[in-house]
């Protein structure tokens, strides 16, 4: 059997990006992903937004729903404060492996809790886990029709607080038609749409910006 793309993701990474800099990295995978073959990175158009994002965030405590190989995990610590921390769910325990290694070689493994899992099953232990009161920004990246019910989730087990950040891939592109009715038609919230376009394509896709007001 050959190797899977997340493999060959993780050997264009130690060929061609240097150990500890997270920024050769996300240029390698997104050369990778942009010349050799697709895959369903954020991307470096989006993640210019999420950069934007998590700079006027700054977030202590960060949530990732959907690891895949890391590359948003990337993204995400490597703007992180020294002490702050970002936790990413992944349910596949072959991404979670390969994403384990993208982490360790951008050197930020010390800022990364990768847990492997059903984020529906997680998220209510994020408390008695990990000793977590609150998250300061949650990156939606995993299943599309996971998002509402995540999100509910997230305010029932009160792990929002006023002024958290709610950032979701792919709204428009495969599309989570579900989840922009319920941040936009909810007091709770303030929305925002960034256009952009599908990782690597010139497809139309974009993120939306929640705040959580109380
Ligand atoms: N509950 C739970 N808890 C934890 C979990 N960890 C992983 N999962 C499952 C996540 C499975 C992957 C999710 N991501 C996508 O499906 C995705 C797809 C495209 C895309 C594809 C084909 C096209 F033609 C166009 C666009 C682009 C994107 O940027 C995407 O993010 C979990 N689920
Ligand atoms: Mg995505």
């Amino acid at each position: 059997t050959g190797s899977s793309r997340p493999q060959r993701m993780l050997k264009a990474v130690q060929k061609n990006a240097t150990k500890g800099d997270p920024k050769s990295v996300i240029s390698a995978i997104d050369y990778y992903c942009r010349h050799k073959e697709w895959a369903m990175n954020v991307g470096d158009d989006k993640g210019l937004i999420l950069d934007s994002v998590l700079t006027e965030v700054n977030p202590s405590t960060a949530l990732e729903l959907g690891t895949y190989c890391g590359y948003s995990s990337v993204r995400i610590a490597r703007l992180l404060s020294p002490d702050s921390k970002l936790i990413t769910i992944e349910f596949n325990p072959a991404f979670a492996a390969i994403a384990r290694q993208i982490i360790a070689y951008a050197g930020l493994q010390d800022k990364v809790i990768l847990v492997e899992g059903a984020s529906g099953d997680l998220i209510p232990k994020m408390k008695e886990r990990f000793g977590i009161k609150s998250f300061d920004f949650v990156f939606l990246d995993h299943w599309k029709d996971r998002y509402v019910p995540d999100t509910k989730l997230l305010e029932d087990c009160g792990l929002l607080k006023k002024g958290t950040v709610l950032l979701a891939d792919n709204v428009i592109c495969p599309g989570a038609p579900e989840y922009l009715k319920y941040v936009r038609n909810n007091p709770r919230y303030e929305s925002r749409y960034y256009p952009s376009n599908l990782e690597y394509t010139k497809v139309e896709d974009g993120l939306e910006k929640s705040v959580f007001l109380e």
